[in-house]
């Protein structure tokens, strides 16, 4: 029997699954959080990772026994160490908007249409490069120190083999990665010089293997890793044309296409997959967490949600990146005397989920596919496990929605990733094999357009709000 070891580093924890890889059997489980700072800033300490992953590998019981390993990491996060490859300060983390005045000064440089043809994205205050940009400008002192810049996957993978490498999935989410390599002009434009960058390794080669003093053992080979998002698709074995709707710290609704993305309206992020393919994507920055705030004030339970009413509820706590209102703050409309504490928790989850939905058919249009609007939706991340939930994305998509047994998708795509090292196979092809994608279907409902329209109005309508 054959075990790997797939490994998800996300925003608020690392976890970590042994899996067989004949049957893809998931034999043990390992769960460490992190820390991330609050107030305007999100950044996390990569040290923390490091000490997150070590954790959640040894609670798999099979650190020892494990014969490859791979890490898929939250997105865009910008890790930079000095010449002794320590972290120069905490990392920015994806969520951190503090750089959404970096990446207009961005856009506005070279034009949307410019930046959507050359990097498949317009960048947003999420982006890499926004980030790196917000550091000369307001800590010039720490980008001066900055002898290498990563993006987390890379941080942990370089730990645990020595080498500077990446891939093409997460690399795409900096704003300076293009299918032909770095974009020399976009990097002059950055300050950034090439030489600080890891190389970007093949789709199916190995990035190195795991060094001395590790948690796992020594020489077994490392996959190249890549984005969270590109390792769920690769643990679903997600097909071209397939929409995912995955709730999590951010929503997210994507899809593989076969065509390569470039949205000039900046809805859809031009992402490639960590295969040969593409990974068309809109994000939200206030999902879970902001509805499971708004039960917290109201008092309730997460499931506690109640019909009708006519209150409708922004939760952009965080600001917002789709849409693109990054000085937002939350916002409650329509309430009556009738409004119940129930009625509000749902037009919560109707926020959170609205802007997800909207996005889904630019999505599939961005990357070449042709929806008919009827696609089953596969629903994702710790939010598909809540009830309130699934009837909420039901109710406003009007679509089925499958539920995958599998959880931890993104670990399994890592794992899926370290086994195809092992055997030779693509590792979309390895998810297949594993039937990761296979779970109960709930039916489709009447999708409640009244709910849809009374969102979009008050988005429209209160813009102004919204603004700096
Ligand atoms: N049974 C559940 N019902 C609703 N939400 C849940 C449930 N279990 C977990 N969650 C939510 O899922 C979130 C974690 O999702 P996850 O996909 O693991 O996050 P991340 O994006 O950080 O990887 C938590 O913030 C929590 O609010
Ligand atoms: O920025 C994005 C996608 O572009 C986020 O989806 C991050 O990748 C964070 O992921 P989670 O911590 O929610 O998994």
């Amino acid at each position: 029997m054959q075990v790997v070891i797939g490994i998800d580093s996300s925003t608020q924890s690392t976890k970590a699954l042994a899996v067989e890889v004949g049957t893809g059997a998931v034999l043990g489980e390992g769960r460490a959080a992190h820390t991330v700072s609050g107030g305007g800033a999100r950044e996390s300490d990569p040290r923390e990772w490091w000490r997150a992953l070590g954790e959640a590998v040894a609670a798999t019981g099979y650190a020892e026994q494990a014969a490859a390993v791979s890490v898929g990491g939250q997105q865009h996060g910008l890790v930079t160490l000095d010449a002794a490859g320590e972290p120069v300060r905490p990392a920015l983390l994806w969520n951190d908007v503090r750089s959404a005045p970096q990446a207009a000064a961005l856009v506005s440089e070279l034009g949307r249409t410019t930046w959507a043809r050359r990097a498949g994205s317009v960048p947003g205050a999420a982006f890499t490069a926004a980030k790196w940009a917000w550091l000369r400008e307001v800590e010039p002192e720490a980008a001066a120190r900055t002898a290498a810049v990563r993006l987390p996957h890379d941080y942990l993978t370089e730990r645990l083999t020595g080498a500077a490498v990446t891939d093409r999935g997460d690399a795409s989410g900096t704003g300076w990665w293009t299918p032909e390599g770095y974009d020399h002009r976009l990097l002059q434009l950055l300050g950034l010089d090439a030489g600080m960058l890891p190389e970007v390794v093949e789709p199916g080669k190995a990035a190195g293997y795991v060094g001395a003093g590790t948690a796992l053992r020594a020489g077994i080979p490392v996959a190249a890793g890549t984005g969270d998002n590109m390792a769920a698709a690769l643990g679903l074995g997600l097909e071209a044309g397939r929409p995912v709707l995955s709730l999590g710290t951010s929503g997210t609704v994507y899809a593989v296409t076969r065509g390569r993305p470039a949205d000039p309206s900046g809805t859809v992020c031009g992402f490639a997959d960590a295969l040969d393919g593409w990974l068309p994507l809109a994000c939200t920055l206030n999902c879970t967490l902001a509805v499971d705030r708004v039960a917290a004030l109201l008092g309730r339970d997460r499931e506690a949600v109640e019909p009708g009413g006519t209150a409708v509820v922004l939760p952009y706590f965080d600001g917002e990146r789709t849409p693109d209102l990054p000085y937002a703050a939350g916002l409650m409309q329509g309430l009556r005397h009738d409004t119940t504490p129930g009625q509000l928790l749902q037009a919560a989850y109707d926020g959170a989920a609205y802007s997800l939905l909207a996005a889904l058919e630019q999505v599939l249009t961005a990357g070449g596919e042709r929806p008919d609007g009827a696609e089953e939706l596969l629903l994702i991340g710790g939010g598909a496990q809540g009830a309130a939930w699934q009837r909420t994305v039901l109710r406003l998509s009007g679509r089925p929605v499958r539920i995958p047994a599998a959880r931890e998708l993104v670990a399994l795509g890592a794992a899926a990733q370290a086994a195809a090292l092992l055997t030779g196979e693509r590792a979309d092809e390895v998810a297949r094999r594993w039937n990761t994608a296979a779970g109960p279907l709930l039916e489709p409902v009447a999708r409640d357009d009244e709910a849809l329209r009374r969102l979009a109005d008050t988005l429209q309508r209160s813009a102004t709000l919204f603004e700096k």
